[in-house]
């Protein structure tokens, strides 16, 4: 059977997809489960951090002003009259003429306003007890940190949509935030079709090969916050595909399927599609690789029909798959980071479509230069092992010359800035 495709622009089939997407539920989550996920709220300070003044360093707490005349040959004795470790607080407050032992972490003592550290003063006994010599003058709030200075009551630190990392999990823990709301990882089934396909643990035998993108894709969801639910290899068989589809389309609202995406005798993802009376969004993109991409919905489930070839499937689902997903887990960022670079060395170009030629980025002199990698042909494996980026070429008959700044798609959610403000 032969389906019209007609191919689409990039921006045209995310712009598709975006605007038929829609956020999920909410869920609260323990704090040790919500990495990666979205906040489902935002994060206000509600105290001081820190909220007291405390030492930064392990010393003697003084008054600055008991300092100010000494000198190495005339030290400055103060009398140590009590010792305070981080997690207590001085019993008595600081008198002039003396000094408070204290350590990293410890409340400052009222009275006091100024730590010195323990390698900077002699320590002595005599009858009355220890005291401590300081030879120099210390300013007032020296190496005290502040109440309020890292942040301070009322902050909105962390707004609804941004992804939890290492960075928001210490402000979440630092605020008691031991369950967090989050948007739900959406489960995501994938479908590995082909006749051709083994099992990772079979043992090779002519003409076939073992199903390696469902674990590609596997990782890449979870990379996203999704859940992946791998539900095997389905035979080239139309019956087979369509109850393997139809299953997976009640198990999850989201359900990837690799291979069949063409036009070849076995290839039986446009059927599928008129069978389940699913509704196209596209099934062709002005692209290379993954020109064969088909998304459709079926109600609000979403089919990903993706191409077997392991390079189109990877960029189907960086281009097509995460900005749904991420809109489902109401993200900031739909999209993967788009930086400028410049070319390494020379491309030419004769195809209509833009190519997305597997790339490494990298720092070379204070900038960003990309180099593609691997074969530029969408059945390459090796290709992704060293691939950290995308680099867009537009379609046309075209060179780009070495030295040229290029747009490159950078395959990580972090590490390269998406344009946002610090604290967004
Ligand atoms: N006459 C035409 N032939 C093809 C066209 C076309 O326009 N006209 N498009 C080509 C392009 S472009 C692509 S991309 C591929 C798409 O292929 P399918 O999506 O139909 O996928 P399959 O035919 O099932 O397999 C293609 C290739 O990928 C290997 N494969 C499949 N599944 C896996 C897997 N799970 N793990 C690893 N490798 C897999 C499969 O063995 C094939 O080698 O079609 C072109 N043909
Ligand atoms: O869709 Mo194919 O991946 O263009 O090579
Ligand atoms: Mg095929």
């Amino acid at each position: 059977m032969k389906t019209d495709r007609k191919p689409v622009t990039i921006e045209e089939a995310i712009e598709r997809i975006v605007s038929r997407s829609s956020p999920g539920k909410a869920i609260t989550v323990s704090l040790e489960k919500a990495d990666f996920l979205h906040l489902a709220e935002d994060i206000v300070a509600d105290h001081h951090v820190p909220m007291f003044d405390r030492s930064m360093y392990d010393g003697f707490a003084v008054k600055a002003a008991d300092t100010q005349q000494a000198e190495p040959d005339a030290p400055k004795r103060l009398r140590v009259i009590e010792s305070i470790p981080a997690g207590k607080e001085a019993q008595g407050s600081l008198q002039s003429g003396t000094a408070m032992r204290i350590m990293t972490g410890a409340a400052i003592p009222p009275g006091a306003d100024a730590v010195l550290m323990l390698e900077d003063v002699r320590e002595g006994n005599d009858e009355d007890g220890s005291y401590i010599e300081v030879t120099s003058p210390v300013s007032p709030g020296s190496h005290i940190s502040h109440r309020g200075e890292d942040i301070t009551a009322g902050m909105v630190l962390a707004k609804i949509g941004r992804r939890i990392g290492s960075g928001e999990k210490a402000v979440l823990a630092t605020f008691g935030y031991h369950q967090v709301k989050v948007y739900q990882p959406p489960e995501v089934a994938i479908l590995a079709t082909g006749s051709e396909l083994l099992p990772v643990d079979a043992p090779l035998v002519p003409g076939k090969i073992r199903n390696s993108n469902s674990y590609m894709v596997e990782t890449q969801l979870r990379r996203m916050g999704a859940v992946p639910k791998p539900l095997g290899i389905i035979k080239d068989d139309f019956e087979a595909c369509y109850q393997a589809v139809t299953t997976a389309l009640e198990e999850a609202d989201f359900v990837v399927t690799t291979g069949g995406a063409s036009v070849g005798d076995y290839d039986f993802v446009q059927a599928l599609i008129e069978r389940l009376d699913a509704e196209v969004l596209f099934n062709k993109v002005a692209m290379r690789p993954g020109s064969v991409t088909t998304v459709a919905k079926k109600g609000e489930k979403w089919l990903f029909g993706l191409s077997g070839n392991p390079a189109a499937c990877f960029v189907g689902v960086e281009l097509f798959v995460r900005p749904v997903l991420k809109k489902a887990m109401g993200a900031q960022h739909l999209h993967l980071p788009q930086i400028s670079a410049t070319l390494a060395v020379d491309i030419t170009t004769t195809n209509p479509y833009t190519r997305l030629m597997r790339a490494r980025t990298e720092l070379h002199q204070g900038q960003l230069v990309v180099r593609p990698v691997g074969l530029d042909k969408s059945s390459i494996i090796s290709g992704l092992l060293e691939a950290n980026s995308l680099l867009m070429i537009p379609g046309g008959e075209q060179t780009y010359h070495r030295g040229e700044k290029v747009n490159v798609i950078w395959l990580e959610e972090e590490g390269m800035c998406h344009g946002s403000t610090a604290r967004s």
